[in-house]
């Protein structure tokens, strides 16, 4: 622990820590071992920013017990965090994603609360903590990301005062009715304020944050609008920025890539294998219960029941990644999902003609883009979800002005994405017949909204999110960090 205390030790003038590397690795049948990306939208947004910047990336290898010595891949630093077995139980898929996940989505399942999992968590989180000290550089700047690893900019700033330390968040955070429920509730927080600017994707989490800090630890806040910054926590002896940064997506790669040939070529190449359809659906997810994929095939099963959508002509792509196998609740919802789409093709669908192409495996990146292409309809229902890049994603690539996105006010996204068809997903009606107004869109008016969105999203890519937020950061460290003590406070302090 000594030497990590000694600064200087590391060589990373720039640090993001993030619960899973950018890539998994894999254990082959034969024993042999590669890499391959790991899941989910914070890797798809870091990974370019952090290639710009030549910086280093502490977090897991995505499988348990397994020791990796920090190896350099494609100019970029990885520093590996090794779990047990017991810790990915515990630390990963029950306190981060059986506590706080739900807990921060609304409840949308209940949260389990288990003391064992909260030790697990400290443990994890201070090893975390520990492995960036020991790589960061005098005066680095340090980025951690995510509900996973909330305690590490408070065990960070211990060990290494003099790095610069910001924090995101990437799901949302939750009103404070909710949050209460948390038994380790001061200590989440206390945490997160060990950074010099706590971020969030919109002014809805920024502001509980804010509220919280008052409420749960009674410190001094301050409302400001300063750029992203909504403002300020005061601690015994320092000042936290808080502010909204909505993510998003490297949309002009995105936009360049779906014009390829072989891209175009393949969306066509795709229509032609789904049967040539009128039109094609797409949902594209990780299998879980916040996406509300479950809902838009009852839509779907719905629609086509009724006689509303033509099954001849219609056709759905849902790709669901999968994801936290072993929490009992992304088991359960994997049985609705698949007895949804058996039931929707076991009535509608003919030989050789299936209405719903489900795949539970991920696709790679250039199939990806080629049904975004070909998609003449984009669902994201989520019933909760701290961004969505795939919606971001889908209008990157329809540079076209084609297609229509269905777009669930619960998404961060909803919040730039205002011309996209916005739906309430739990109102089952209100879905089914936004659906059916995207599916029969006015060829000009879909253009418009698409251009609209389409502006939005070219405008503002990940790196301005990035460019945001780390200059947010910076301006944090050198002017929001000291600050004259008040005169109560320069009292009790001489006095102490
Ligand atoms: N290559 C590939 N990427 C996928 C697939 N499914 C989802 N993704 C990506 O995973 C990310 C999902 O991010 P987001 O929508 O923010 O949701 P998250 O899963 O909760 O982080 C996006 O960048 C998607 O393009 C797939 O089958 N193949
Ligand atoms: O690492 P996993 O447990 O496999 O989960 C994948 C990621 O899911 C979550 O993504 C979130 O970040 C996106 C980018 O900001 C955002 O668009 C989305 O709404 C969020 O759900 C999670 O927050 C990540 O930590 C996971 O890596």
């Amino acid at each position: 622990m000594n030497n990590i205390r000694q600064n200087g030790e590391g060589h990373a003038d720039f640090v993001v820590v993030a619960n899973r590397l950018p890539v998994d690795l894999e254990r082959r049948p034969d024993g042999t071992t590669s890499w391959r990306r790991s899941p989910g939208g914070l890797v798809t947004a870091l990974e370019p920013i952090l290639r710009a910047k030549s910086g280093a990336w502490v977090g897991w290898p995505g499988v348990p017990d397994e020791h990796v010595e920090h190896f350099t891949e494609d100019g970029l630093a990885l520093y590996p965090v090794s779990l047990s077995s017991q810790e990915v139980a515990e630390y990963y898929e029950g306190f981060s994603n059986d506590t706080l996940w739900p807990l921060y989505h609304d409840v949308l399942v209940p949260p389990t609360y288990d003391r064992d999992w909260w030790g697990s968590y400290s443990a994890v989180n201070r090893r975390f903590a520990e492995e960036a000290a020991r790589c960061a550089a005098p005066g680095a700047t340090v980025w951690i990301q995510d509900y996973q690893l909330q305690l590490v900019p408070k065990i960070l700033r211990e060990l290494r005062p003099d790095l610069e330390i910001g924090f995101f968040l990437h799901i949302p955070f939750p009103p404070v009715e909710l949050f209460m429920q948390l038994p380790w509730r001061r200590e989440i927080i206390e945490g997160m304020l060990g950074a010099d600017l706590i971020g969030f994707h919109l002014p809805g989490g920024a502001n509980n944050f804010l509220f919280l800090a008052h409420r749960l630890l009674e410190l001094e806040t301050t409302r400001t609008e300063v750029g992203s910054v909504l403002g300020q926590v005061h601690t015994h002896d320092r000042i936290v920025n808080i502010g909204a940064f909505p993510i998003s997506v490297d949309s002009h790669e995105l936009e360049a890539a779906a014009k390829e040939d072989t891209i175009v070529a393949r969306a066509i190449e795709l229509r032609r294998e789904l049967g040539n359809p009128d039109k094609i659906l797409l949902g594209v997810d990780r299998l879980d219960y916040t996406k509300g994929i479950d809902l838009r095939l009852e839509a779907i099963r719905e629609l086509l029941d009724e006689g509303r959508l033509d099954a001849e002509h219609t056709v759905m792509v849902q790709l669901a990644t999968p994801s936290r196998e072993r929490v009992q609740h992304y088991i359960d919802l994997r049985g609705v999902i698949e007895e949804h789409v058996g039931h929707i093709n076991g009535d509608h669908a003919q030989i050789g003609h299936p209405i719903v192409h489900y795949l539970y495996q991920p696709v790679s990146r250039d199939e990806l883009i080629a049904l975004f292409v070909a998609a003449d309809v984009m669902l994201v229902t989520p019933k909760r979800d701290g961004m969505n890049l795939v919606a971001k994603e889908y209008v990157a690539c329809r540079g076209d002005l084609g297609g229509a996105l269905v777009l669930s006010e619960f998404t961060g996204a909803a919040m730039e994405l205002r011309q996209s068809y916005l739906v309430n997903p739990h109102d089952l009606d209100g879905v089914k017949n936004m659906i059916m107004t995207a599916l029969h869109q006015d060829a000009e008016s879909g253009r418009r909204r698409m251009s609209a969105l389409h502006r939005q999203v070219m405008s503002h890519d990940v790196h301005r999110w990035a460019h945001s937020f780390l200059t947010t950061l910076t301006d944090s460290a050198a002017n929001g960090t000291v600050r004259d003590l008040t005169d109560t406070e320069h009292d009790l302090a001489v006095n102490a």
